[in-house]
């Protein structure tokens, strides 16, 4: 049977891109007993049956997300300003501590630097481990490390309103032109939220989420980390975790910590090891029991 990817799904058809076609499926009637529902970013075995067919089976997946509904991402690309709107790295702490739990790779994406340089940030998350990229459309330099890093994966692009994401993927130009600089509405959806999420194949390989509507607030709404996950989450300190004095150690404060003792000899950034205290502090009497069936907020 053949395989293919879910690029699109509307009104109960399924998109399955395979061998360089496209295929508009129907889902087989079983998924509704089985509580299946297939996800953009599935693949999928499927029947062909000329232009259409039906999907039979999605296969495992690697991760899947609420809004918008996908699945299967590789990487986020999280745009940073480098002003207006002003960087908040407690934010990107957190929302790369959720991407590193799902199994996503965070990319660095700083914009805006004709306004402002942002060489304190970059410094920052590459000490941290992640890569950075820096996008200055006063020269074409920024195209090259990007288009690289695009290369052979499904990424999506993911930041506050007003960063300057679909300047970027319009700049990109492997997706149809989206409109900016409007404001987003007053409930701090973008206004791209409602739109179906779809992915666009990269003419280097990799497929483009083209969904502005990842926006920090649907993100971090999605999950919760529990305090025990919480340190495999802050890659810099993974490391460190085992050289600790006492089992069981918080890494926040406590005597002979090697997380502590690692931020004093400058190998984790300070402001890293902060947004981590907060996360902990925010989760530290959250029990497991607590998130069956829903979600604390
Ligand atoms: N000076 C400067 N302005 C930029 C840059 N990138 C984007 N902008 C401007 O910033 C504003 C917001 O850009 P958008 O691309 O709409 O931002 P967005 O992240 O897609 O915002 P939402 O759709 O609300 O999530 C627009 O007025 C852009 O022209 C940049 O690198 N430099
Ligand atoms: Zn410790």
């Amino acid at each position: 049977m053949p395989k293919g990817l879910i690029c699109k799904a509307i009104s109960g058809f399924y998109y399955v891109e395979s061998g360089g076609r496209t295929y508009a499926c129907r889902a087989k009637g079983a998924f509704r007993n089985q509580h299946i529902k297939p996800l953009v970013g599935d693949w999928a075995l499927f029947t062909p049956e000329g232009e259409g067919g039906r999907v039979e089976e999605i296969l495992p997946r690697k991760n899947s997300f609420i809004r918008p509904p996908v699945a299967n991402i590789d990487q986020f690309f999280f745009v940073v300003s480098a002003c207006s709107p002003a960087p908040n790295l407690f934010v990107l702490d957190k929302l790369i501590s959720i991407a590193e739990y799902k199994g996503v790779e965070p990319v660095i994406v700083l914009t805006k630097l004709d306004m402002e340089e942002a060489d304190r940030i970059a410094a920052i998350y590459q000490k941290a481990g992640f890569p950075v990229l820096r996008v200055d459309y006063r020269s074409s330099g920024w195209r090259a490390p990007l288009e690289r890093c695009l290369q052979g994966k499904v990424s999506a692009f993911c930041g506050n309103s007003g960063v300057g994401k679909s300047t970027l993927i319009n700049h990109l130009g492997f997706t149809p032109e989206i409109e900016t600089g409007e404001i987003s509405d007053k409930l701090g959806r973008g206004r791209h939220t409602t739109r179906q999420v779809e992915l666009y194949p990269l003419p280097f390989g990799g497929y483009l989420a083209d969904t502005p509507g990842f926006s920090d607030v649907q993100l971090h709404r999605q999950e919760q980390i529990l305090k025990d996950q919480l340190p495999y989450t802050f890659r810099e300190m993974v490391p460190y975790l085992d050289g600790c004095q006492f089992t069981g150690c918080s890494h926040t404060c406590e005597k002979g910590c090697a997380v502590l003792a690692a931020v004093t000899a400058g190998e984790i950034p300070p402001s890293r090891h902060e947004s981590y205290c907060a996360l902990y502090e925010a989760v530290k009497d959250i029990a497991p029991w607590e998130l069956e069936g829903g979600k604390k907020s």
